[in-house]
């Protein structure tokens, strides 16, 4: 189990605002959800929710117990999706899905063909041993038909396995392929969210539950055919036992056989605790069960492995695992042992055995029958035992069928989830954009990052004109990059506004807006990729140009150090920072070659940080980028690549008869390069001070002034 710590349901725009969020009820006029997704997505939440404990989940993917609560959400979830899904996959190969549906029902009634038939050999060879009358030609022509019969099975046996990975595979796809679709489009507050989460988590689990049987034990759409095919393998077994036994005298003979054969798997069922245990677990056992999963990671993640070695944190990783891993043990086996119920009891007494007898009364009868023969007999006890294990069987797949609707329900539920960022379709304004950069006004911003007490902005108001260059500095913690997100449209903000081009920016589409910005971001991304792609990032219209990636790669300074690598732009990083492979191994006197996957190179944190530069400015003079915002982006050059690196964003801000047509804002903590600004704004406590050009901040004598006569 985990828990929430404010279980919000803002599933995107389809539910009720979070309590500490006011402005946020700004969506829910917007769209109201289909009744049946909101339906779907309750019924999904209920089924997690552990009775008796306020605020407290199922762990994502843990087993609902089959009670009559869950049955009833099952069959909203089922009306709500499952259907409209199972129709979406069926219709990506119709043909083929029937034919798979069909062969299947048809491959479960092999096993008990097989048996008739073999019983019939024996019985011809129990003719030739006991009397004299045996007839070759029959026994070949059974021989034959077996054959054939055989061959038949294989033959369809592989058509069907063919099919059916043709039907899987697409089916796969179209989940996968729905589901990366639908996280590309979630924004950061949407993501915050926990129940979001949660769904996602299913949702992922649902989607990988089409690598087949094999892969989670968890069942695919399709897999519901697997209930129809043991149901049928079921009904044939039966049917051999009916027309062996036949006759009505012998029909109570037969149940009473069939029902102590199923016996011992009714004592199993009742008595066994379920085999995931996760279900069970208290908010304290999740919590130790993560820690555990968590030291594991700590100790088998080679990200962490510099610290690790140089902490010495091996000792303490091992002995936290142990202690939490024996947690996990002690209730592992407590949990098991600690209600001993009577079907528990019955099973271990193994009064099931006491019942084996029953299965041979109606053998008894046959044997008075004149219908008795060897092949019966033997095709007697292997239809019972057939029964046996394809009841067993049903009974697993259903429950793993029950479980699977609820993970469907997690994937329908997360396709439907708006991004909180996006406006509605009657809200959205599209951006008007400006020759000479981007306006910008903000009013009494604030924002509280969701948990936290304290806001990390309060009443943030400025104006910045197009074209304007804005330095925003302050102590660590003033609210400087929430600012930045904020104004990047990353993170939405509780109370206030902010319009951008006299627009107001909730109305505008956030990837839309996106197209007119670039960045660096303080905590930039390093990708495990090569340098062209880690620059080209930036601008992927041109990932492709050789010329644009080394135009970006010049701008950012990055040139000094690329091209004296031996694969240039080719070269591929290593984001981790420590392990790295020099050139020369396994090249020879051919980079080229060699073992590529092992060709890897390390940078400083200077070199990575005018690569993500370098990224930024793929973009920056594109005619629609209006915006160039910079978090720290110096923060590892030294003062001569600093000065370079603001000479040429100053150069790109600017056409070519000098003109700004750009908007520059930069965060640094380098007062020296802050002067350089239009304007500067003066960040304490989540809040802009002071706000002026540098002569009048200085003038001014507050706060910045006395920073800047630290910092020179
Ligand atoms: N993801 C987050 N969740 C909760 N609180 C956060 C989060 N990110 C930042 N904060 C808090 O918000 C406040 C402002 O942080 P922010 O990163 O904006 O400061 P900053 O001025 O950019 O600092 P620095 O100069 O160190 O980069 C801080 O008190 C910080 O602890």
């Amino acid at each position: 189990m985990c828990h929430h710590p404010k279980p919000q349901r803002r599933l995107g725009r389809w539910s009720s605002s979070h309590p500490s969020h006011p402005n946020r009820h700004r969506s829910q006029h917007k769209l109201a959800p289909p009744p049946s997704c909101r339906c779907l997505l309750q019924s999904w939440l209920a089924s997690r929710v552990v009775p008796r404990r306020r605020g407290t989940y199922l762990m994502p993917g843990a087993q609902r117990p089959i009670n009559e609560k869950n049955i009833r959400l099952a069959l909203t979830i089922f009306r709500a999706c499952v259907f409209d899904l199972v129709k979406a996959l069926w219709g990506l190969h119709p043909v083929r899905t029937s034919l798979m549906v069909v062969l299947h029902i048809i491959r479960a009634i092999f096993p008990a063909f097989r048996g008739y038939s073999q019983a019939m050999i024996v019985d011809e060879l129990q003719t030739l041993v006991s009397s004299g009358c045996f007839s070759w030609s029959r026994f070949l022509r059974l021989l034959v038909a077996e054959i054939f019969r055989r061959a038949a099975e294989t033959a369809i046996d592989t058509f069907a396995t063919s099919n059916e990975s043709i039907v899987q595979e697409s089916a796969k796809f179209y989940v996968e392929y729905q589901q990366i679709a639908q996280r590309l489009c979630l924004d950061i507050p949407t993501l915050a969210d926990p129940v979001i989460r949660d769904c996602l988590q299913e949702s992922d689990l649902f989607v990988r539950s089409f690598n087949g049987m094999g892969s989670f034990g968890l069942l695919s759409p399709f897999d519901f055919i697997q209930v129809l095919g043991l149901i049928s393998e079921l009904a044939s077994h039966l049917l051999v036992l009916l027309s062996l036994t036949g006759g009505s005298t012998n029909m109570g003979a037969l149940l009473l056989s069939i029902i102590s054969a199923l016996f011992p798997l009714f004592m199993n069922r009742c008595g066994s605790t379920p085999s995931v245990p996760d279900s069970n677990y208290t908010t304290e056992e999740a919590r130790t069960a993560e820690r555990q999963e968590r030291l594991r990671n700590l100790a088998y993640n080679d990200s962490h492995r510099p610290e690790v070695l140089l902490f010495g944190l091996g000792p303490w990783i091992l002995q936290s695992w142990a202690n939490a891993r024996r947690t996990m043990m002690y209730h592992d086996r407590t949990s098991q042992t600690s209600q001993l119920t009577l079907p528990q009891l019955l099973n271990q007494i193994n009064v099931s055995d006491l019942l084996f007898a029953l299965q041979n009364v109606p053998l008894l009868l046959m044997f008075q029958s004149s219908s008795a023969s060897l092949g019966s007999l033997a095709l007697y006890r292997s239809s019972i035992q057939a029964v046996v294990f394809t009841f067993g069987n049903l009974l697993t797949t259903a429950r793993m069928a029950f479980q699977s609707i609820f993970l469907m329900g997690a994937f329908c539920a997360a396709m439907n989830i708006h991004p909180e960022l996006e406006p509605a379709d009657e809200d959205v304004m599209s951006f008007p954009r400006l020759p000479c950069g981007m306006k910008m006004e903000a009013r009494n911003l604030s924002y509280t990052y969701p948990g936290s007490k304290e806001a990390a902005l309060k009443d943030v108001s400025f104006s910045l004109d197009a074209g304007e260059t804005l330095a925003v500095v302050g102590c660590n913690g003033s609210g400087k990059s929430t600012l930045a997100k904020v104004i990047l449209r990353i993170i939405d903000f509780d109370q206030g506004g902010l319009t951008v081009n006299g627009v107001d920016i909730r109305r505008l589409s956030p990837a839309e807006y996106h197209r007119h910005v670039t960045t660096v971001f303080q905590g930039f991304s390093k990708y495990n990729s090569t340098i062209r792609e880690n620059v080209g990032l930036g601008y992927v219209q041109k990932l492709q140009s050789q010329s644009a990636v080394s135009r970006a790669v010049h701008l950012g300074g990055a040139d000094s150090f690329v091209d004296i690598l031996p694969n240039g732009l080719r070269t591929k990083l290593d984001a981790s920072g420590y392990d790295t492979m020099p050139y020369t191994s396994n090249c020879g006197s051919n980079p080229g070659y060699g073992a590529p996957s092992r060709q890897h190179h390390g940078l400083s944190g200077g070199e990575w940080q005018r690569i993500a530069i370098s990224r930024a400015f793929m973009r920056a003079d594109r005619p629609e980028v209006g915006l160039l915002l910079f978090d720290e982006p110096t923060s590892s050059l030294d003062g001569h690549a600093q000065n370079k690196i603001f000479d040429t964003i100053e150069d790109i801000s600017r056409s070519p008869s000098g003109k700004r047509t750009k908007t520059v804002i930069f965060i640094t903590h380098r007062l020296s390069t802050a002067r350089r600004a239009d304007k500067i704004a003066m960040m304490e406590q989540g809040t802009i001070t002071e706000f002026g050009t540098h002569e009048e901040l200085m003038e001014r004598g507050g706060s910045y002034a006395a920073l800047y006569k630290a910092s020179v």
